[in-house]
């Protein structure tokens, strides 16, 4: 088991991760503070449930734990999923001292985060993350749902007390959301770490197939960089956007395809396209946008954006971005591998331009 400790100027907490670890829970929720007596809501959903949530229960048979499930996917970051856990909540007597527990991938991570973020003006929460993807949304306190309008539109910055990542809880999960989830650790290295981004390369296809040993190292990977960045700018006043690199498009492809689109996959073609965008402003070179499209489709990416999308449109979504301040479009984009920057002011001719080539 190996743990990371985040550090932010108010909270401190570590993030475990280990491969058959979840009996470390009971331990760990003595040690944060939460004594048996505290009632502990798990929240999960209609995969997870059924695969682990007896696991985590059994785990609890000491605490005072309920649960509850929401259907599966981003239909459930939702104002109404919200209203229903905190009915649920005060019905079963939740109070201030009590702990939400977030069983599942970044979907629950954000929902019950946010709940906890709003419950009685704010209650403690841990996070349980059960994908790749996770190792991302699970770390960092970024906690919220989606709008009619727009991806991730409400939210907090809230900090879990811990993050326990049992690792064996992985091998369950179907093809298309690892591929998924291994965009977020690509990201991590193409913004940091050149060293890291080439490791990826060379191990695309143990990644692909889930081997042990080299999701390990890679979700370790993912999240010390992550941390590093939370660290420094827990509130995204300035460095932490670079962490958003790919979401500007991503964010409005998820919108547009109503969800049919997963977080990652939609991430791919976003970070594709600043890498598209970088090399025609001239920061990237020609080997180095070819790169970008090789390491994607290694990972099985696609890279385009679907023909029918109106251009207009992608763009009046992409001004709901929450990193355009009065206007401004700022964008993170590449200038070499493993390093990226944040950019004001980028004409908008370009950035129509670019979308258009990437259409197929
Ligand atoms: N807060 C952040 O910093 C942050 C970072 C990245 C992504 N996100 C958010 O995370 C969400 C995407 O997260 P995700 O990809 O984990 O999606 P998810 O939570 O929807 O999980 C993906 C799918 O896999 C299923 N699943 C989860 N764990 C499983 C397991 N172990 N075995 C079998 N099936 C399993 C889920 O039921 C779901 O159908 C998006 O809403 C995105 O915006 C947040
Ligand atoms: O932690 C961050 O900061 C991120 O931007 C991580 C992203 O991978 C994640 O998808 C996040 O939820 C996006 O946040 P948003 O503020 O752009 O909605
Ligand atoms: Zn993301």
């Amino acid at each position: 088991m190996k743990t990371i400790r985040i550090e932010t100027t108010n909270h401190a907490y570590p993030v475990l991760i280990g491969s058959k670890i979840i009996n470390q829970l009971p331990k760990l929720l003595i040690q944060t503070g939460i004594s048996q007596k505290t009632k502990i809501l798990i929240i999960s959903d209609e995969n997870v449930a059924p695969l682990y949530l007896q696991v985590v229960v059994d785990q609890l048979n000491k605490f005072d734990a309920i649960s509850y499930v929401v259907p599966a996917g981003d239909v459930s970051k939702a104002i109404g999923e919200v209203e229903k856990i905190i009915t649920y909540a005060i019905q079963h007597g939740l109070d201030r001292s009590s702990v939400i527990l977030a069983l599942g991938g970044g979907v629950i991570g954000d929902l019950a985060g946010f709940v906890a973020s709003i419950y009685m003006r704010g209650i403690r929460y841990v996070q349980c993350p059960t994908t790749i993807l996770a190792h991302d949304s699970s770390v960092g306190g970024k906690v919220g749902i989606n709008h009619a309008l727009g991806k991730n539109l409400i939210g907090s910055f809230y900090q879990p007390q811990f993050v326990l990542y049992d690792t064996s809880f992985l091998t369950t999960l179907p093809t298309r959301e690892v591929r998924s989830g291994l965009v977020e650790v690509l990201k991590h290295g193409l913004i940091a770490d050149r060293q890291f981004v080439d490791w990826l390369e060379k191990n695309a296809d143990s990644l692909l197939h889930l081997d042990q040993e080299a999701v390990s190292y890679a979700l370790k990977q993912g999240i010390k960089i992550k941390a590093d960045i939370v660290m420094e700018d827990e509130k995204e006043q300035g460095i932490r956007a670079i962490l958003n690199f790919g979401h500007t498009l991503g964010h409005v492809i998820e919108t547009l395809s109503n969800y049919q689109y997963l977080h990652g996959e939609a991430v791919a073609i976003g970070m594709f396209f600043a890498a598209k965008l970088a090399a025609k402003l001239g920061w990237l070179s020609k080997e180095e946008e070819a790169f970008y499209q090789h390491l994607l489709q290694k990972f099985k990416c696609k890279t385009s954006i679907p023909k029918e999308y109106d251009t207009n449109q992608m763009m009046n979504i992409m001004l709901r971005d929450k990193k355009f301040k009065n206007g401004q479009i700022r964008m993170v984009l590449p200038i070499a591998i493993g390093q990226v920057k944040i950019e004001q002011n980028i004409d908008p001719k370009f950035i129509f331009e670019t979308l258009n080539e990437l259409k197929r």
